[in-house]
């Protein structure tokens, strides 16, 4: 079956002036990154800041131009387009398949909008519909995310932030898209809305056939929401796992040290827990040779500072790690002795 999204040795490279003789720094945001994103499934990205996340999400959806790398796109089987490779004119019938939502609704929507224009906006820079049409494309959009319709004359602050990123969602959907992004979407919302967003994604996933791309450091969401989880660090994905078999046995050391992180109830364990996770993030513009997580890892040895590990099948998949060690090394899952996590149900 071929994937609905294909992403082949991404890059990103940022350059930028620094210190006071403006040298030039670059930083190296996304390393060979590969990834297949099936159709109707829920693909995570999780991993601390800074670890690439929002970066590969603009660099789908061309918000940024990769460095190098395809990413393709197969609408229909037998249909491959190399968004990487399209101009920015070829792009555009391709940008209504893959949208984006964004964290923070407040700055993603223009405060001096009514919500009508806001959900229009998108059909009229397509230029996709106008009139009793455009109406009435609007104002389904806004039924499908629960936004009723005497919301339409009003601003973006007259909402709760859990009804501006219905709004958002709004926005994506009116479009009629196949692929949503959606980055950090519930990260700035209180737990109970988090919870109504999340169920609202779902739903609308399944009435509309849609797949999604779920950008999160939040690991209890995920796993609430995710199908499967693609884990990042520094740059490189170090594991991709479906979703049970990820917080049940992990096979990155990167991936244990971030269950580790989720909320347990015994706080004797939650402080043996920390002692695993060592050192500091490196700064990107300085990666460690070898295992880009050598310096933090708790099993690193000669051949994890001098050679870096593949993203390879773990004992024939689905799980990949990128650890000369995946086999071997005994790692804690999220509920060997804690909690079961994810709490939205
Ligand atoms: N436009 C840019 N110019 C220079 N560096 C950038 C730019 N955008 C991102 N970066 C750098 O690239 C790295 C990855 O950033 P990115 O925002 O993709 O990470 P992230 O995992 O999404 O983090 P967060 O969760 O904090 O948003 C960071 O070091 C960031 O500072």
């Amino acid at each position: 079956m071929t994937a609905l999204l294909e992403v082949e040795n991404l890059t990103k490279t940022f350059s930028m002036r620094s210190g006071m003789f403006g040298d030039t720094i670059t930083l190296d945001a996304l390393v060979d990154i590969n990834l297949k994103v099936e159709k109707g499934e829920t693909l995570a990205i999780v991993g601390e800041s800074g670890c690439g996340k929002t970066t590969l999400g603009r660099c789908i959806a061309r918000a940024l131009d990769p460095t190098s790398g395809s990413v393709s796109y197969t609408p229909e089987p037998g249909k491959t387009i190399e968004l990487s490779s399209l101009s920015k004119r070829e792009l555009k019938p391709w940008r209504q398949d893959i949208r984006m939502i964004f964290q923070d609704p407040m700055s993603s929507l223009n405060p001096y909008m009514r919500v009508f224009d806001l959900v229009a906006e998108p059909l009229r820079i397509h230029k996709l519909a106008r009139g009793a049409e455009l109406e009435q494309r609007v104002v389904s959009a806004l039924d499908k995310v629960g936004i009723p319709r005497d919301a339409l004359q009003r601003f973006p602050h007259a909402f709760s932030g859990g009804q501006r990123q219905r709004i958002g969602i709004a926005r994506a959907l009116v479009l009629d898209p196949k692929l949503v992004i959606a980055d950090e979407a519930v990260s700035a919302l209180d737990v109970s809305i988090q919870a109504q967003i999340l169920n609202l994604l779902e739903d609308l996933k399944t009435d509309f056939g849609l797949t999604y791309l779920f950008i999160s450091h939040d690991l209890g969401v995920v796993n609430y929401i995710a199908d499967r989880v693609a884990v990042m660090y520094l740059g490189h994905v170090v594991e991709t796992a479906p979703t049970e078999a990820l917080f049940e046995r992990p096979r990155h050391p990167y991936t244990e040290v971030l269950l580790e992180a989720l909320p347990i109830a015994d706080p004797t364990r939650r402080a043996q827990r920390h002692e695993a996770v060592k050192g500091e993030i490196p700064f990107l513009g300085n990666r460690p040779k070898g295992c880009p997580f050598h310096t933090r890892c708790r099993f690193a040895e000669d051949k994890c500072r001098a050679e870096k590990p593949e993203l390879r099948p773990i004992n024939g998949g689905p799980t990949y790690a990128a650890c000369h060690f995946a086999e071997t090394i005994e790692l804690k899952g999220a509920y060997d002795d804690a909690p079961a996590t994810g709490t939205y149900a």
